[in-house]
């Protein structure tokens, strides 16, 4: 099925190890083939034959997906100089990769797919330890699902003391272990228990909140709470993530495997996207649920639109956003106005944003920028971020963190991991958070949180 000239790769990583012994230093080597079509699905669940890590993307507005089994390279870094440290870890493995990509398709070759923690001064404590501060994985096979074509990418990081023959030898293996994958249906999780996590001290918090705003501490902070659930079996990722994407039009599909846990959602909100140098962000906050009928979704659509509360709350992610990427990019272009954004389940205040990002920028240094919008965190950004630590009983971890990709030729798309769960063997935690402004009512911005965890609720054993 795979049409890789074999003989092709065996030169390739011949001459990898020649230029690896030459530097001593590694070399990657990424080989991009076009294949018969792979449902990306399958391809996650059945990835595990080959190894435990596994990662899914699936954009929100086009027929895109990437689905990364193993590690050709991780991107590691812990400091608050993270988004840079990735950066130059990444700018290092281009300088020595060796590329045969004849598509030229956004998302194959060299692409790093992953994440960042919310907060990198939060220590990657329970129940986070398989998720740390920052990792960005090059995988060593990375299916790309594009506009109904499979393209497959192997990525090998060459080490001088390296054997060819091995090499090649492991590659057939693991490709005639990919690609012999057979269709077959996924089953749901069975939830057997369901427990929120002190409810009523977590209103108690939004109160307190209210009130250090009201005294001028800070003006808005996004506090989350968690729900835990229980199964009667162990979770298996891939029906969660094809369940997910049936059910959340408009919505960012990630999974995250890593140490045996998962890390899923279907988040709306994006935080940037470049493509060549156009770049695009998102303005995401304001809430109501959808209505039940179509003249009672209009009306809390209107009432949303005009109430002052939710305008506020969404007025500051607008203002912090258009500060940040005035600062990296020019023809900066911001609507006056949110229009709604309806989900499954809810309907948000949103603005796009798009600006034309200036040279010598990278998606990370925007991300640097951004991360943490108002929409997340709140404004001022450091206080809100600090009130959090010191306020929130849970540990955010990936939550509310950039996730998403960058690959060689400066494309890339990061959103923000809310509407997500992590999972661990027979059970899971769920995080909704709400932006607390000096308006906010404890009670409301509970039920706002119960509507944002229903996506992740539905299939993991229903609301
Ligand atoms: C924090 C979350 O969502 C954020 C908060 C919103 C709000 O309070 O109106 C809306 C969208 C998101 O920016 C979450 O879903 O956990
Ligand atoms: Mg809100």
């Amino acid at each position: 099925m795979l049409h890789t000239k074999t003989s092709h790769i065996e030169e390739i990583i011949g001459e990898a190890i020649e230029k690896a012994r030459h530097y001593t230093e590694p070399q990657l080597i990424s080989v991009v083939d076009q294949i018969d079509y792979i449902d990306a699905y399958q391809f996650m669940d059945h990835g595990q034959v080959v190894d435990y890590h596994r990662l899914f993307w699936r954009s929100a507005e086009e027929d895109f997906t990437m689905v990364g089994v193993g590690t050709a390279s991780k991107l590691f870094a812990t400091s608050e100089r993270r988004f840079k440290e990735v950066q130059s870890l990444w700018n290092e493995i281009r300088e020595h990769a060796v590329i045969y990509n004849r598509y030229g398709e956004k998302g194959t070759g060299v692409v790093a797919i992953g994440g960042f923690s919310f907060d990198s001064k939060q220590k990657n404590a329970s129940p986070w330890e398989a998720f740390p501060d920052s990792q960005m994985t090059i995988p060593a096979y990375l299916l790309t699902n594009k506009s109904g074509k499979s393209f497959l990418t192997t990525n090998v990081m060459i080490f001088p003391e390296d054997h060819q023959q091995q090499i090649v030898n492991q590659i057939a293996d693991h490709h005639e272990k990919l690609l012999s994958l057979t269709d077959h249906d996924f089953q749901l999780p069975e939830r057997t228990n369901t427990s929120e996590v002190a409810p009523e001290l977590w209103k108690a918090s939004v109160k307190e909140a209210t009130d250090d705003i009201k005294k001028g501490l800070l003006e808005k902070v996004v506090l989350a709470r968690e729900l835990r659930i229980s199964f009667s079996e162990p979770v298996q990722i891939a029906g969660v993530l094809k369940a997910l994407a049936e059910s959340q039009d408009n919505s960012y599909i990630f999974g995250f495997e890593s140490e045996g846990d998962y890390f899923v959602g279907a988040t709306p909100e994006r935080l940037a996207k470049v493509d060549k140098r156009e770049l695009i962000s998102t303005c995401l906050a304001g809430t109501v649920p959808r209505g039940g009928t179509e003249e009672e979704d209009q009306h809390l659509g209107r009432d949303l639109l005009h109430d002052p509360k939710n305008r506020q709350e969404h007025q500051f992610v607008v203002e912090m956003i258009k500060e940040a990427v005035e600062a990296c990019a020019t023809n900066v272009d911001i609507p006056e106005e949110p229009v709604l954004y309806p989900l499954k389940n809810l309907q948000h205040l949103y603005t796009p944003v798009r600006a034309t990002l200036d040279e010598g920028y990278t998606i990370l240094d925007v991300i640097e920028k951004l991360h943490p919008t108002p929409a997340l965190g709140g404004l001022p950004q450091q206080s809100s971020v600090e009130y959090i630590r010191h306020h929130e009983t849970l540990n955010r971890g990936w939550y509310a963190g950039p996730i998403g990709w960058f690959d060689d030729h400066n494309n890339g798309e990061f959103a923000v991991a809310i509407r997500s769960a992590l999972i661990q063997n027979d059970s899971a935690s769920l995080f909704a958070g709400c932006g607390v402004v000096e308006d906010s009512d404890p009670q409301a911005e509970y039920e706002e949180t119960a509507v944002k965890l229903k996506p992740m609720l539905s299939v993991l054993g229903g609301y």
